[in-house]
């Protein structure tokens, strides 16, 4: 596989204001992303990923370690690796707000030292895509947020560079604009296939369009995996049956045998049973143990485990037994 990026044992700490000590940002960290792929880095606030991105688009230097773009080493040729990468960082969305739209594009295009004639159609193009068309001619300190964000990633994908980096592209965006960016993020991804590196706390983004995360905590690497590996290895079931009776002490006693990991809970007439099956065939047995005494099955509920839960885990260290157990 063609990895575009190689970032090896990388490291950054800054020191603590007013004191000797030092955060340790970033601390060994190492992952490579594939040309055309979309990587998605995760992890709670303060584990390192705004610093890596930094990083990536030369914004910090590294205390140590490497980051290879397209085989090019930053530190040794710095403008030759970064003339592979447009970044939109978070917070800072690389715009003039004292411009327009269009003057925006049309600048950053100029900086980048596109003819006149590609720039004009590039910009159209990119005007449509990202529907600001009808924007044109505002202001950019009239825009909405999500207007403004979706300039900020339109505006980075003018160079036509290899990697785009996004730093948190759906953080403070109300949910409806949210849905919009990730859903032109997804046409990006189809049309123009590049490779993108997202980090987000959004889990929608991460599920709909990364091929693969790596999740940091801390400033160090916990997993890097393919998303849909992750949804696997937790793949828990968990079902919760109203039912209208209660259980026997024999169907007690072979639920406990059956399924170690379930809740009882019985009322005066009714009761309540919550249970992890690690197969759906597994609901069979269950059937079983309920038809001994023909206890009726009021509702079944299942509530599948979704990505926002397996992070949590994977970042608190849990496993997907431990999983099973406490969902
Ligand atoms: N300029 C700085 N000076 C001192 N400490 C910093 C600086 N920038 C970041 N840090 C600290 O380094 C650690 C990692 O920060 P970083 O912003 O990289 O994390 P993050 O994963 O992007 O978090 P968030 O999602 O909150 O932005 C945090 O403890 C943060 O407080």
């Amino acid at each position: 596989m063609d990895k575009i990026i190689e970032v090896n044992q990388l490291k950054k700490s800054y020191k603590k204001r007013r004191s000797k000590e030092y955060i340790h940002a970033v601390n060994d960290i190492s992952f490579t992303v594939n040309r055309g792929e979309i990587l998605g880095l995760l992890g709670p606030n303060g584990a390192g990923k705004t610093t890596t991105i930094k990083m990536i688009c030369g914004l910090l230097i590294a205390d140590s370690g490497t980051i290879t773009v397209n085989g090019i080493n930053i530190r040794e040729k710095r403008l030759g690796a970064l003339n592979h990468i447009s970044a939109v960082l978070e917070g800072n969305r690389n715009l003039y707000w004292r411009l327009t739209v269009k003057e925006n594009l049309e600048y950053f295009a100029g900086n980048r030292g596109l003819s006149r004639k590609d720039v004009r159609e590039r910009i159209e193009d990119l005007l449509v895509k990202f529907r600001l068309k009808d924007k044109e001619s505002e202001l950019v300190n009239r825009l909405s947020r999500g207007m403004q964000q979706k300039l900020a990633i339109a505006v980075a994908m003018l160079a036509e560079s290899d990697v785009i980096l996004l730093d948190e592209p759906t953080l403070g965006l109300d949910v409806e604009t949210g849905y919009e960016v990730r859903e032109l993020l997804k046409e990006i991804v189809r049309d123009y296939k590049r490779t993108i590196i997202i980090s987000s706390h959004d889990m929608d983004v991460v599920q709909d369009l990364c091929e693969r995360t790596v999740i940091i905590n801390k400033g160090k690497v916990v997993t890097d995996d393919k998303v849909e590996n992750l949804l696997k290895l937790f793949d828990v079931r968990a079902y919760t049956l109203n039912l209208g009776g209660l259980l026997s002490d024999e169907q007690q006693q072979l639920l406990l045998q059956k399924f170690p990991q379930h809740e009882y809970t019985p009322d005066t007439y009714e009761s309540i049973l919550q249970i992890n099956l690690a197969k759906s065939e597994e609901i069979y047995d269950l059937f079983d143990v309920l038809k001994l005494e023909t206890t009726p099955v009021e509702s079944i509920d299942r509530s599948i485990v979704n990505f926002e839960q397996i992070f949590m885990k994977i970042v608190k260290g849990d496993t997907a037994d431990e999983m099973a157990q406490s969902s």
